[in-house]
């Protein structure tokens, strides 16, 4: 049986950054990864070819809005075009995750689904074992779909299976109105699909700040049909394709929807059932993720779990993070402790959505002494000279400045937003960011003008003013 310093199961974010990491500090490292490929949900069904998808969409439906200057567009999109552009991206990106690459690193490769044989014997396909003194699970998740009657027996598609679609559907219901289902119905209204997205609370992107909640349901519900609190009962087929029936709480009756495909976003699974957890005794939690502590060991301290199976943050940045600490206490044998306090994400709609640290409601929820700062874009000369004034920078502070929370809606606020992580994470005040000189006019002199917003309060409120006026009178 092959020996191992660190066997990594599953070659996604995460696992990658594991074995990358470990295998360049010299360690003798195993990769197993059940896909011919490399490189997990992100690079094949999840962040890039989405990425790609959307900014195609975009670039449609901004060649579309030309008409006012004599440019006419055709109404029909070649699906078969635009899948084979995304899988361009993935291709490209590909070869930096290829397992020839990794085993050109130093690390062994095995191709095969990975399973606790004990403790420290992880068995690939049923056949080979090896052995490992450190393991690292990183297999990620895969769509949860619901039992909802009749949803199987007259098919569906996830982020699994939309990439390969040869055709758009004239009529699309998206079930689930976070990210995944947010960002794909954008894009395939944008594309040309009649888009209804159908969400069992009380509105899209739960988990974000409640001004950026209420505005892109107003951004959304000018593209598609918007339905909350809704409940799917049950799916049958009709002459012309797929019949939904659901109840809405604003309407006293059911209602059925007649579309040509279903896109399923309900939420994600971990990939933990084929791995004989029981065999190593790793617990989960009720949803079966698993259970690490701050140092993201397992129960099992030689194991750890990184990226989406633990269930903290299923983002690829975070997965990625992950990595990086486990190298670090797995392979060198520090205690580092993870934090997640810094960590920001983005949603890649039009405008696209910035998230950093609390929400005004988690904010208040936890009794803090807070302020808010809000500036819109429209007060932003860049955003005025592009025509795309919808958003706003939102950034939440404590009495000293420190920044709590940062939001924002607004024509690529992942790129330009990243200058409040840098403030939060530094704990640099707010204000600091007054000064800093932004050239005009660019897209992050929106953090600027909130952070004079943060000045314009300190020097009118307060003891401030009062004590500048008496300054100002003596020096007359
Ligand atoms: C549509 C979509 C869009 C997204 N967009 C973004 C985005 O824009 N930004 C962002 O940060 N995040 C995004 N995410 C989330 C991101 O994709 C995940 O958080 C990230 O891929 C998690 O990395 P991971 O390493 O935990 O898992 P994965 O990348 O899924 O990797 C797990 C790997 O383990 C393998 N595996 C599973 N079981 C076994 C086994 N038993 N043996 C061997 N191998 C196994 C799998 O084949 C896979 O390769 C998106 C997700 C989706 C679905
Ligand atoms: N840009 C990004 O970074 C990005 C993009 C996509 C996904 N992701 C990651 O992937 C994760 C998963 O995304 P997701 O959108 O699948 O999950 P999610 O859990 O964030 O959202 C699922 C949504 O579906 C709704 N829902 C669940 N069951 C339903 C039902 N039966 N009927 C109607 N609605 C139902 C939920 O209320 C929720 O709003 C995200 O949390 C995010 O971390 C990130």
């Amino acid at each position: 049986m092959k020996k191992y310093d660190l066997i990594v199961i599953g070659g996604g974010a995460g696992g990658l950054t594991v074995a990358a990491g470990a295998a360049s500090l010299g360690g003798k490292v195993a990769l197993i990864e059940k896909e011919e490929q490399p490189g997990g949900d992100c690079l094949h069904f999840g962040c890039v070819p989405s990425k790609a998808l959307i900014e195609i969409a975009n670039r449609i439906k901004s060649a579309r809005s030309l008409e006012e200057f004599g440019v006419h567009v055709s109404e029909n999109i070649r699906m078969e075009a635009v899948m084979k552009k995304v899988k361009e991206a993935i291709d490209h990106i590909q070869v930096h995750d290829d397992a020839d690459r990794f085993r050109k690193l130093g690390v062994d490769v095995y191709i095969g689904m990975g399973a606790f044989q004990s403790k420290n014997e992880v068995i690939i396909n049923s056949g080979e074992i090896i052995v490992g003194k450190r393991i690292v699970i990183s297999t990620g998740s895969r769509p949860f779909v619901p039992s909802i009657p009749g949803l199987k027996e007259n098919g569906f598609i996830t982020n699994e299976t939309i990439f390969s679609i040869s055709k758009l559907p004239k009529r699309l219901l998206v079930l689930g109105g976070g990210p995944i289902g947010i960002e794909m119905a954008q894009a395939m209204a944008r594309l040309g699909s009649d888009v209804t997205v159908v969400e069992r609370s009380d509105g899209v992107l739960g988990k974000e700040d409640e001004d950026v909640q209420q505005l892109m349901n107003d951004v959304l519900s000018k593209e598609m049909m918007l339905l909350y609190n809704a409940n799917v009962k049950s799916i049958e087929s009709g002459p012309n394709g797929k019949v939904v029936h659901l109840t809405v709480e604003t309407a006293e009756q059911e209602i059925s929807i007649e579309v040509d495909e279903i896109l399923v976003a309900t939420g994600r699974t971990p990939n933990t059932d084929k791995l004989q957890l029981n065999k190593a005794n790793v617990q989960t939690d009720d949803r079966g993720h698993i259970k690490v502590n701050v140092r993201l060991q397992t129960n099992i301290p030689h194991i750890y779990a990184v990226g989406d199976i633990n269930g903290t943050l299923p983002f690829t940045h975070v997965a990625g993070m992950e990595g990086k600490l486990v190298v670090q206490n797995a392979l060198i044998g520090l205690r580092r402790k993870i934090d997640y306090s810094n960590v920001p994400w983005v949603t890649y709609t039009s405008p696209e959505i910035f998230h950093l640290g609390l929400t005004e409601a988690e904010a208040k929820e936890q009794g803090l002494d807070y302020d808010a700062y809000k500036v819109d874009l429209s007060e932003v000369d860049r955003f005025v000279t592009d025509h795309q004034t919808t958003g706003f920078v939102k950034i939440i502070t404590d009495k000293k400045g420190h920044i709590l929370g940062a939001h924002a809606i607004g024509k690529h606020a992942g790129d330009w937003m990243q200058e409040a992580v840098f403030s939060k994470q530094f704990k640099k005040k707010l204000g600091s960011i007054s000064n800093v000189i932004h050239p005009y006019p660019n897209h992050s002199a929106a953090v600027q003008r909130t952070a004079d917003a943060y000045w314009r309060k300190k020097l009118f409120e307060g003891f401030l003013p009062k004590v500048m006026e008496r300054y100002i009178r003596w020096f007359r």
